[in-house]
């Protein structure tokens, strides 16, 4: 059964090469403090002189140590013909090689260290490599032994625990160390190597204290008492073998390593192995149980119980490297499903293809089965939110009246009339405070594009989604380049089209649109609210009355003939371009048929000129001016005609703004991408160059293709060579 432990060191070598860590296989882990004696145990298990030697902490990181058991030569004793012992002798040379132990670092894989002080020597440098100083690193070194003389095992050395940084090195040193042994023993399947010193007090071992915590049933602990030779005299540890004191299940195993002094003295590690052979055999209180100490026995006992850990976690191993397997041929298909299909060009019309209708699908919101759809907002319906919640909500809450005081109204008026008294409200105080107003809607007009833009270049950018294009990096940046370029071409024209619709309203003050209210709308709105106030504010006589009544039909006739000649002047070729004076000088001619309330403020205007004359300061400021009774119905007939006016240009826009994004920017993306990136991408000399795969992918793909060979073969090795092993 013992070769249960072989088919263990093949796997774990193919596990190792395929740089699979993660995978948890039976291993023995030893632990101890610093100069326990760990290194010496492993030296006498191997047989062999080969770890770094040393004051302080000597092994600084893992030593994962796979020992295997090679045949050995037999010699030929048939005699034989001259040409056929050449060949023989070619064949010895060969197997003599293959008898002399040699180890194989797994990062220089292939090379034979046949001189074991130049595997001591590479141990050292490779160290140096990863912990530099006296640092420490848990990234283990793999070594592998092949010898005729040792066991087919795998041992991990680490580094000694210990209570004190030594000069130079960082404080936190200890714990670290511990932390690394915690990590290796903690895995279930491992058999844990307890090195004690048998010449310390061991209830005071930290390593015992360590591996109790992990196990602490003693479940997976083997205790070797090292440095036997070193106890005191009349002591010995009989009763620490026998489990009287802190037992474990697997007991312990005394050992008698190569001290400092036979070290120096040359004395192999063989010659040792047969002194401390004698040792136990002579030994009073040791020599009873001398079958049970040694590094002979130690070897055999590791070998058992390392077989006795297969054979418990076998059924578990396979089910875990099938399971492996699957999971990576899964993960293995998904890069296979983005192999190139058919020739390169095809590919790469197929990538651009995918690449624009994701585009277009996420602009007009046809894609919408991934998860992310249900969390936000999405492509297009982010363009509608920018055009009906921002834009549109933006230009409704535009005032119109913002920031105008009827003073300011008024200084407008009298600027605008100059020198001339007039009854009209001048056309350019209502044209300047229209294209004020509608030059205000210019730069939200703007952001508007700017914000939808910028939407699609985050579309292009990251939303996105052809996994076969990520692995190609150089077609993707270009593809999302040119596609960035297209965008911005589309820009400046939507810009221009946009500003020159804000142009357009600035240039032609449209008094004939259909929507704008009549001058006879709101002159009769006003007449009526005039009417009364007067009412309210007069109690007339009765030859006021006879001729209020008078006047009031006198008025009706003449409105009925104002009227007449309104609805006549739409039918006017001449007046269908009509200027504001126009309208508005109709409804001064109206206004004066109201001759009351005229008359009366009139004689305000006239008293307020004359006043103005007796009185030669003219005022400067607005604040200096009082407003007139006629002053302020010519405000409020300005106010209601501006109102109305923006309304009817707010609408046009809210309706036109986007409706241009559409067309000259969001539509013509989503119609001409594919085409532009053709033109632009398909280049027949270029087209290799562009769909060579991403080096980080082709590592992953490449790691993946490893991982499924590896779980492959440890499968048929743990199905083919252990049912051989049953067998
Ligand atoms: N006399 C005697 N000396 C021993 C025995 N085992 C180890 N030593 C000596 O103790 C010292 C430390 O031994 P190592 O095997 O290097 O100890 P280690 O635990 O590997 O040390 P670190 O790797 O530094 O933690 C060396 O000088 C050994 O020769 C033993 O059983 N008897």
């Amino acid at each position: 059964m013992n070769n249960l432990n072989v088919v263990v060191n093949k796997i774990q070598d193919i596990l190792a090469q395929a740089k699979i860590t993660t995978f948890e296989l039976p291993q023995i882990v030893v632990v101890g403090e610093q100069s326990s004696g760990k290194s010496s145990v492993l030296e006498s298990i191997v047989k062999m002189d080969f770890l770094p030697r040393g004051n302080n902490i000597v092994t600084r990181r893992p030593l994962i140590l796979q020992l295997n058991k090679i045949q050995t030569y037999k010699k030929e004793k048939k005699k034989s013909s001259s040409s056929k012992r050449n060949e023989i002798n070619k064949e010895k040379e060969k197997e003599k090689t293959q008898d002399q132990p040699w180890g194989e670092f797994l990062h220089k894989k292939g090379k034979k260290y046949y001189n074991f002080e130049k595997i001591r020597q590479e141990i050292q440098d490779e160290t140096d490599r990863i912990a530099k100083g006296k640092e420490i690193s848990s990234k283990p070194i793999r070594l592998s032994i092949s010898s005729p003389d040792t066991v087919n095992l795998t041992l991990i050395d680490l580094p000694g625990l210990t209570n004190n940084p030594i000069l130079n090195q960082k404080k936190d040193l200890p714990e670290r160390i511990y932390k690394m042994v915690v990590q290796y023993i903690k895995n279930p399947k491992s058999l844990i190597l307890c090195v004690i010193p048998a010449n310390i007090d061991i209830a005071n071992s930290r390593a015992y204290k360590l591996a109790k915590e992990i196990d602490p049933r003693g479940e997976r602990t083997l205790g070797i008492l090292t440095k036997i030779d070193l106890m005191d005299e009349g002591t010995n540890a009989r009763d620490i073998l026998f489990g009287k004191v802190l037992p474990l299940k697997y007991g312990y195993v005394p050992v008698v390593n190569r001290s400092q002094k036979q070290i120096k003295k040359n004395i192999s590690v063989k010659e040792s192995i047969k002194l401390e052979k004698i040792f136990f055999q002579n030994h009073q209180s040791y020599k009873d149980i001398s079958k049970r100490c040694g590094t002979k026995y130690l070897s055999k006992r590791l070998s058992e119980l390392f077989t006795k850990r297969m054979e418990i976690f076998l059924p578990e191993i396979r089910k875990k490297v099938t399971l492996f397997r699957i999971k990576w041929e899964e993960e293995l298909k998904t890069f296979e499903q983005s192999k190139i299909e058919g020739n390169n060009s095809t590919f790469l019309m197929k990538l651009i293809f995918e690449f624009s209708k994701k585009n277009s699908d996420l602009i007009n919101g046809v894609d919408l089965f991934e998860d992310e759809h249900m969390k936000f907002l999405q492509g297009g319906s982010r363009i509608n939110y920018i055009f009906y919640e921002i834009f549109t909500n933006y230009i409704q809450k535009v005032d119109p009246l913002e920031g105008l005081t009827e003073k300011e109204l008024i200084l407008l008026m009298k600027n605008s009339k100059g020198p001339k008294k007039t009854l009209f409200i001048p056309d350019k105080t209502f044209e300047i405070l229209v294209k004020t107003k509608l030059e205000q809607f210019r730069a939200p007009s703007q952001s508007c594009v700017k914000s939808v833009f910028r939407e699609l270049e985050s579309i292009i950018i990251s939303k996105i989604k052809v996994d076969q294009l990520s692995r190609f990096k150089l077609l993707k940046e270009k593809i999302i380049q040119k596609s960035i370029n297209y965008i911005n071409s589309l820009v400046n024209p939507c810009l221009d089209f946009v500003n020159q619709t804000i142009d357009t309203e600035l240039a032609f003050i449209n008094l004939n649109h259909p929507d704008f209210k009549t001058p006879t709308h709101l002159v009769s709105r006003m007449t009526q609210s005039e009417q009364t106030d007067i009412q309210k504010q007069k109690v007339p006589n009765q030859q006021q009355k006879l001729q209020k009544k008078q006047n009031q039909r006198q008025k009706q006739q003449q409105q009925q003939q104002l009227k007449h000649r309104l609805n006549n002047n739409n039918h006017n070729s001449f007046l269908k371009s009509p200027s504001p004076n126009m309208f508005i000088g109709m409804l001064r001619e109206y206004e004066q048929l109201d001759s009351y309330s005229y008359n009366e403020l009139k004689m305000q205007q006239q008293q307020l000129q004359s006043t103005k004359r007796d009185n030669l300061s003219i005022p400067k400021n607005i604040q200096d001016f009082s407003i007139q009774e006629y002053e302020k119905q010519e405000i409020r007939m300005l106010k209601d005609l501006l109102i109305n006016y923006v309304d009817i240009v707010k609408i046009k826009l809210i309706d036109t703004i986007p409706k241009i994004i559409m067309h000259l920017l969001v539509n013509k993306l989503a119609g001409n991408l594919q085409n532009v990136l053709i033109q632009k991408l398909y280049k027949p000399k270029k087209i290799d160059i562009l769909l060579a795969e991403n080096p980080e992918i082709a590592r992953k793909r490449k790691n993946c293709e490893r991982k499924v060979h590896a779980y492959r073969k440890a499968e048929k090795i743990l199905s083919q060579d252990i049912s051989q092993i049953l067998d």
